[in-house]
């Protein structure tokens, strides 16, 4: 007997040793060169779990919510959903049972969402394709859906338009929940929304996975937003996954120099006497570093970290690390800058 393809114990979603290169936007007529969008990504979201993303703009992690809900092929490596190889799939099956089951919700519901069709045929329109139900089943589960994301029952005749951020992104997050999906991808929900309603959408989040059960990979830039959401963490530096683990530990005892300055960006998280400030913007996904793709703003680099992009170092509790010299990862105040260190300073606050 052959053993069934899916077991409770497969996660819902597994990247191993996933890359994507894209071809330059702007290379020129015979400049072929490669955007390295994703450089060897191992990743899992179990049922139920919150997986937070995190990462300055352009470390790829749209690129990595692509390949999570199967827009993107990756250019090497492998995507399992509840352990079944997905691009290994028929395109039927991947958009009939993949598609079902992971939702999406983008950053600016102004966008995602058709201005022309009222909330009733925004939420009706998956059950349609998808031929769910009856057509009273259909709009009994137009109405439960709404009722899930808290809205009131008047808002089915509104048009996007009509509404608020908040009520906008509430219709798009009830979008996404349509068919049961077992997974929801959250790339960035909350940055285009009101500072007042962004804690709203976050509780709202919070409710429905507790609820229904859902694994959600949660991406934001604001580790401070991830931190409060997700139960594992995985922070992302120009491609590439520097660093893992749970989101207390990730935030309370961070090893990698990186994780380290995106909190120390907050200081209200860490009591720390020193803040340090990175410099310069991410280097370019087209000719990345070579070894560590972090040192040319770290500030502990040295010529160990030029060579090889360093193994992983494991920690307790699934913690794992990908630097040569890590910070002490007890709280303790980072080593201060060396002397001419330029690429980082730091400064008392
Ligand atoms: N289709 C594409 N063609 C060429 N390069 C691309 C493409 N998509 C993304 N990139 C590049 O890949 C890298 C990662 O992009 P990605 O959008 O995944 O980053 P990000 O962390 O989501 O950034 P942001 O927060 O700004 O959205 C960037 O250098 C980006 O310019």
């Amino acid at each position: 007997m052959t053993a069934p393809k899916d077991t409770a114990m497969d996660p819902l979603i597994r990247l191993d040793h996933v890359h994507v290169r894209h071809r330059a936007r702007s290379g020129g007529l015979f400049r072929r060169d490669a955007v390295h969008a994703l450089t060897d990504a191992t990743l899992e979201v179990r049922r139920g779990e919150i997986l937070g993303l995190v990462g300055e703009s352009g470390c790829g992690k749209s690129t990595l919510a692509r390949v999570v809900t199967g827009l993107q092929r990756p250019t090497e490596g492998r995507v399992r959903f509840r352990g079944e190889d997905l691009w290994g799939m028929t395109a039927a099956d991947r958009r009939e049972r993949f598609g079902q089951a992971v939702g999406v919700v983008f950053q600016d519901p102004s966008t995602a969402l058709n201005p022309r069709l009222s909330v009733r045929q925004i939420l009706r329109d998956p059950l349609d394709v998808h031929r769910r139900g009856t057509r009273a089943e259909r709009e009994s589960r137009v109405e439960e859906l709404l009722d899930l994301v808290g809205l009131p029952g008047h808002t089915l005749e509104a048009l996007p338009g009509q509404l608020s951020g908040g009520q906008r992104q509430r219709v798009a997050i009830a979008r996404a929940l349509a068919l049961e999906p077992e997974l929801i991808v959250a790339d960035e929900p909350t940055s285009a929304l009101d500072v007042s309603v962004r804690a709203q959408v976050l509780n709202l989040l919070v409710d429905l996975r507790a609820r229904l059960g859902l694994g959600m990979v949660f991406i934001s830039h604001d580790v401070q937003t991830v931190r409060y959401l997700a139960d594992r963490i995985a922070v992302l530096y120009l491609g590439r996954v520097v660093e893992e683990g749970g989101a207390a530990r990730v935030t309370g005892a961070p090893r990698h120099p990186y994780t380290e300055a995106l909190l120390s960006a907050t200081p209200s998280l860490l009591e720390r006497p020193e803040r340090i400030v990175l410099h310069g913007p991410v280097p370019s996904a087209t000719n990345p570093p070579s070894g560590c793709p972090f040192r040319t703003r770290c500030w502990k680099a040295d010529d160990a970290c030029a060579t090889v992009f360093p193994a992983a170092t494991e920690g307790v509790d699934g913690h794992r690390w990908h630097c040569v010299h890590p910070q002490p990862g007890d709280g303790a105040a980072p080593e201060p800058s060396p002397a001419g260190a330029a690429a980082v300073t730091t400064t008392t606050g």
